[in-house]
């Protein structure tokens, strides 16, 4: 994979990584805190309920290539709803978390990716649609294929996890990463081409100044 030039990534210092912000999104309970705490710290514990947001930071090496992880995990209660509107700005990355043991919660997810499509473009930001709990497989009342079946829909990333088992978490965020490199590789490319384009179309401009002359 080539690499990202760190420098010309927002807010990233020269020769560091690009810095991608990321919001865990979704209703309460789903899982949100323990998908970042097993993420960032590999540790899963009861977690008492998010207030407002937290807030972790985690660095990806995908091996040719790096970048850092602001990771904002919002508040699921409904009581929070609106101030995590204000943790949309900014974003790059978001994930849609449901427990797969509750149709409620993946109903509510769906309600979330509106949200996030009123607040920007198509393409502006990565989304992933996160079925968590797979660990509680006889309680399920979300099945794999409809997850899936929305996800492609909607043309989202899609995995289940298990915060609790570890299963699939790193490769969540490992799968953004490479998304968000890989747009942003194609940014670049596309400046440059418009840069080399920009350049071709002045010369002959001042060449036919030069024979006017
Ligand atoms: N069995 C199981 N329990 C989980 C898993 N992930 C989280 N939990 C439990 O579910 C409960 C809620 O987890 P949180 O991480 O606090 O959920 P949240 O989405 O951050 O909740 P809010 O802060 O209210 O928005 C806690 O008791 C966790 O221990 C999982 O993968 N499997």
């Amino acid at each position: 994979m080539a690499q990202v030039d760190g420098a010309s990534c927002p807010g990233a210092a020269p020769g560091q990584p690009c810095i991608f912000k990321l919001v865990l999104l979704g209703t309460d309970s789903v899982g949100k805190s323990s998908l970042a705490l097993r993420y960032v710290k590999n540790d899963f514990k009861s977690i008492l309920p998010t207030v407002g947001c937290a807030f972790f930071t985690k660095v990806v090496d995908l091996g040719a290539a790096s970048l850092k992880f602001e990771i904002w995990d919002t508040a699921g209660q409904e009581k929070y709803h609106s101030v995590c509107h204000l943790y949309f700005r900014g974003a790059s990355a978001a994930l849609l978390v449901y427990d797969v043991t509750r149709k409620d919660s993946f109903c509510k997810a769906q309600q979330w990716l509106k949200d996030l499509e009123e607040e920007f473009h198509p393409g502006e930001v990565v989304i992933m649609l996160v079925g968590n709990k797979t660990d509680l497989g006889e309680e399920r009342e979300v099945t794999l294929e409809e997850g899936k079946e929305f996800a492609e829909s909607k043309g989202l990333l899609f995995m289940e996890t298990s915060a609790k088992l570890n299963h699939q978490v790193t490769e969540v965020f490992s799968a953004v990463a490479r998304e968000l490199l890989q747009r942003e590789e194609t940014k670049q490319g596309q400046t440059l081409q418009g840069d080399a384009r920009l350049a071709l179309n002045e010369k002959p401009s001042r060449q036919a100044g030069c024979c006017a002359r």
